[in-house]
């Protein structure tokens, strides 16, 4: 339970990855201004999180089940909470989904947007009413460099986290009113089960309903340069975390939080064109054009970025 003075922090998903890494970081500030109620939907994953709490298990942080697609596990969940007092709720939890679309069933799609998009609002729904009384709160939102802007074979992905930036960005306005703060963070690659899933379901797909030439677009180009763009621009949880932590933590949290800086510019194409062709030709033109040289150019955008290529530029020594 919350020592008077502490900030109790709900966290959906935290069985692993991004969320299991959330939990930890902000359960173990050594000033303990947090109690983190750290969820997840099958309490037999909590192994590995109980190890990397250690001693901040069952005083600063604590376990309940929370599966985001089921009203009653979130009811029973937010219902089992003190006063269902919620002072930051952190919806982290989410699912890929990879593959040409011919081959997805609509169940399939369903169950990404069921998650992604609906777990988030039915979140919303139960804790908001009671921060909006108390006129103060912070509801944080994990969604996604792919908020911003699309992947070619993460249609469905994409789409789920671009409805979730459509939502917040409409509720953010009227919450503002009642001193409730709404945050998104945006990451793009980040080494988690999700980055794993993601590959095993590129080699395993059969595909059913795709062509053979979209197939081994999906299966062959598409995986290259997706291994490619996790291993020079991946983040790790822990930087997720970090980033989370600080956007809490600030006198004045931003809305946006790309979390980034070497994916921004890919995101940045979008917002140089307001006609929308230069990143489709851009992208096309990464993928299908460049083939081996996609690492090179990748790592030439890192360099643009960091500012290493353009310090050489202006002084040639
Ligand atoms: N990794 C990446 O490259 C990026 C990830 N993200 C986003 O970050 C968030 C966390 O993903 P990440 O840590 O990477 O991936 P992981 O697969 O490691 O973690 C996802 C977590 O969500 C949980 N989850 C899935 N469905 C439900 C559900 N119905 N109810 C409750 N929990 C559920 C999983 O639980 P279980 O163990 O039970 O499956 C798991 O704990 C997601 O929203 C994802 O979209 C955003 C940008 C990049
Ligand atoms: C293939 C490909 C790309 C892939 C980007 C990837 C793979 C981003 C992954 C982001 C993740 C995992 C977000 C999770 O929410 C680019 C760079 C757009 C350029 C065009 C070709």
């Amino acid at each position: 339970m919350a020592s008077p003075g502490q900030k109790v922090v709900l966290i959906t998903g935290c069985s692993s990855g991004i969320g299991l890494r959330m939990a930890v970081i902000l359960a173990k500030d050594e000033r303990k201004p947090y109690h983190v109620i750290a969820t997840m939907r099958d309490l037999k994953r909590k192994d590995k999180l109980v190890e990397a709490a250690g001693d901040a298990y069952g005083k600063t942080l604590s376990l309940a089940v929370l599966d985001v697609c089921s009203d009653e596990s979130v009811k029973q969940c937010i219902n089992g909470i003190k006063g269902r007092h919620v002072d930051v709720l952190i919806n982290n939890a989410g699912i890929g989904l990879v593959g040409p679309v011919e081959s997805i069933s609509i169940e399939e799609m369903k169950k990404v947007f069921e998650t992604n998009f609906f777990g988030v609002i039915r979140m919303i729904k139960e804790v908001m009413p009671d921060m909006k009384k108390r006129k103060g709160g912070h509801i944080i939102v994990v969604s996604s460099v792919m908020g911003l802007q699309g992947v070619v074979f993460n249609d469905v992905y994409a789409a789920s986290k671009f409805a979730m930036e459509g939502f917040c960005e409409s509720l953010a306005v009227q919450l503002l009113k009642f001193n409730v703060i709404l945050s998104l963070i945006e990451p793009g690659p980040v080494h988690t089960e999700f980055e794993a899933k993601m590959i095993q379901e590129v080699k395993q797909k059969e595909c059913p309903g795709a062509d053979p030439e979209t197939v081994h677009y999906f299966k062959n180009v598409y995986l290259t340069s997706s291994l490619n763009i996790f291993e020079i621009l991946g983040q790790t949880p822990d930087d997720i975390a970090r980033c989370t932590k600080k956007v809490i933590e600030a006198s004045k949290p931003r809305f946006r939080n790309l979390t980034n800086p070497l994916y921004s510019p890919i995101v940045a194409l979008k917002y140089a064109d307001e006609t929308g062709g230069l990143s489709v030709r851009a992208f096309y033109h990464m993928l299908f054009n460049l083939g081996p040289l996609m690492h090179a150019s990748i790592t030439t955008m890192k360099c643009l970025t960091c500012g290493c290529l353009r310090s050489r530029a202006v002084s040639p020594n």
